[in-house]
């Protein structure tokens, strides 16, 4: 009777996230000027993974993570949680951000399609999950993408002069390969993968070449900042900024 109730509670709730989905979506594309219908037909036809996590405690919780930092390989993630845990990149300082506990919230994440939809404008949203030594966590995070083979790319109405396109086009199943192909636990990102002239990007973005390499940390703040090994890159570009700086 239990898993009865269980299987009716879960199904309902994955409808309803993904009505929620579908109205963010069309919420997301009218923001970009694309109009609310501009991937109606293609979500709606699209796929859903629901996956629900179960963190243990743990007795030595700063060895160790739940999750290792990543970002949806989704147009939209609809997260809903048991307790703290979750935690987010901020990129105009480096450091993680917990994610409040509010009771019966959602959180919503932007993944990295809709990254790519927007060129850039959405950021895809870099983060991980912590353990406790007190408390199970439980966590149901319902993805929200288009069909497996349906290529996303960037509308041309938001590709100009001043605003390039910043990302090649690719499906869910594009994705999938990169993982065969790639370790994510190692810090690799589909998202940088699909970044058009990232090695020029990455130039910039050190300072080498730029006396107002502050503005530039700042810059990759805001603006760009993930990478395959972000953190690392993060730290690489201080420490290069450091150098400059010195010599
Ligand atoms: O447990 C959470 O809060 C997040 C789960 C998550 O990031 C994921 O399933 O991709
Ligand atoms: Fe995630």
């Amino acid at each position: 009777m239990l898993m009865l109730g269980c299987r009716e509670k879960t199904g309902d709730y994955a409808i309803k996230a993904r009505l929620l989905a579908l109205k963010i979506m069309g919420a997301i594309t009218e923001s970009l000027g694309m109009g609310s219908k501009y991937l109606e037909s293609k979500m709606e036809d699209g796929m859903q993974v629901i996956a629900v996590n179960c963190y243990p405690q743990c007795p030595e919780p700063n060895l160790t993570l739940g999750l290792p930092p990543h970002s949806d390989y989704s147009c939209i993630t609809i997260v809903l949680h048991s307790s703290c845990g979750l935690e987010i990149m901020d990129f105009t300082d480096g450091t993680w951000r917990l994610v409040p506990n509010l009771h019966g919230a959602l959180q919503v994440h932007v993944g990295d399609h809709v990254e790519v939809l927007s060129n850039g404008l959405y950021k895809s949203m870099v983060h991980r999950v912590t353990l406790n030594n007190e408390k199970t966590r439980v966590s149901i995070a319902s993805l929200h993408s288009m069909g497996i083979d349906e290529k996303m790319a960037t509308p041309e109405e938001l590709i100009s002069n001043e605003h390039p396109k910043k990302y090649k086009e690719s499906s869910f199943r594009d994705f999938l390969n990169f993982l065969s192909n790639n370790d994510i636990t190692d810090g690799k990102s589909f998202i940088e993968f699909l970044k058009i002239n990232y090695e020029s990007w990455q130039c910039d973005q050190t300072g080498l070449s730029n006396e107002n390499a502050p503005v530039c940390m700042n810059k990759m703040g805001e603006d760009n900042s993930r990478d395959g090994d972000y953190l690392m890159k993060f730290k690489n570009v201080k420490k290069k900024r450091k150098t400059i700086e010195n010599g």
